[in-house]
């Protein structure tokens, strides 16, 4: 498929900013535009624009001056509007916590795996009418991975390839009880966002990847403060340049002109439909016309 060159395409480079990352810079043609979509209200508008010629699309997680918190975010909206402009490939810069000493403030980790812990939140696309299961097992796009680790090294950032994030519901910060659990589970960082977001960008085949920044030791470590958001916002900010940075590397290697996601990422969907055609809701399928449609 991809080898005969019939099935080649243009990446689009989505990147979700985190906290303390509202804007990305070195784009050309920005334009902020909001996209409607059928779950609702995304996040922000979303910028677009081009960087090395590579169409790239922007959205601030938390909206700018992050008004929305963890559990409020329309995760749905969000995946949805990012289809609609032709996303493929997602970048989700994240703030998180450590809970690993060898993992410090600064460090950024290129996570690979994920525990849901987050309960009130839509986790998905699908539902009564038409009922799907994606595979999770390996919720990291292997591909993005691979360009986001040389990129950073090749940056001279302390980086650590693999690890588990542990998504918790939040606002409140863990119980140094909670901490410790998950430090036992071998978990490596804590945030709040990354589900059920990742989920969500599988179910609409996009790649997805996540550069999980380390802004604190939440409140495990017995020589470090427990976290606070002025700590988070204080080490974020030096985080964000060299985000910005790794992003500005990145985006002209991923936008590179390719075939199928050798992870298969983008055929996701493929053996995940279980209703019969026929027992399908016309509404629901409406709604999925950009995250399925391919395959409705
Ligand atoms: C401001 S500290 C807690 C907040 O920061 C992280 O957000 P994001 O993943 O969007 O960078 C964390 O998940 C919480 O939402
Ligand atoms: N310790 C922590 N817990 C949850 N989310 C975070 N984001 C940044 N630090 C965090």
């Amino acid at each position: 498929m991809a080898g005969d060159g019939t099935d080649m395409i243009e990446p689009v480079i989505g990147v979700i900013g985190g906290s303390g990352l509202y804007e990305i810079d070195g784009l050309e043609d920005r334009e902020w535009r909001q996209i409607e979509t059928p779950w609702g209200a995304p996040s922000d508008a979303l910028l677009f624009g081009r960087l090395a010629g590579v169409r790239c699309v922007f959205l601030p997680r938390h909206g700018r001056g992050h008004p929305i918190p963890p559990s409020r975010l329309n995760y749905r909206a969000n995946i949805d509007a990012m289809k609609r402009a032709g996303v493929t490939d997602i970048i989700s810069l994240s703030a998180v916590g450590s809970l690993k000493a060898e993992l410090p403030p600064g460090h950024f980790v290129l996570v690979d795996q994920f525990i849901d812990r987050s309960f009130a939140r839509e986790k998905s696309f699908f539902d009564t009418g038409c009922v799907a299961h994606v595979s999770m097992a390996d919720p990291v796009c292997r591909r993005m991975g691979d360009t986001l680790e040389a990129q950073a090294r090749g940056l001279g950032f302390d980086v650590t390839r693999g690890g588990t994030y542990l998504v918790m519901e939040g606002p409140q910060f863990s119980t140094r009880a909670e901490s410790e659990l998950y430090r036992s589970w071998g978990c490596s960082v804590i945030g709040m966002t990354n589900m059920p977001e990742a989920k969500l960008a599988r179910e609409a085949e996009i790649c997805y990847a996540t550069v999980a920044m380390v802004t604190d030791f939440d409140c495990w470590h017995t020589e470090h403060d427990s976290v606070s958001v002025d700590a988070v916002v204080k080490v974020m900010q030096g985080n964000a340049d060299r985000a910005r940075a790794l992003v500005r590397a990145a985006i002209p290697r991923l936008g590179q002109r390719r075939g199928a996601c050798e992870a298969g990422c983008d055929r996701a969907l493929e053996h995940a439909l279980i209703t019969a055609p026929d027992r399908r809701d016309p509404a629901l399928l409406a709604k999925l016309d950009a995250v399925a449609g391919r395959l409705l």
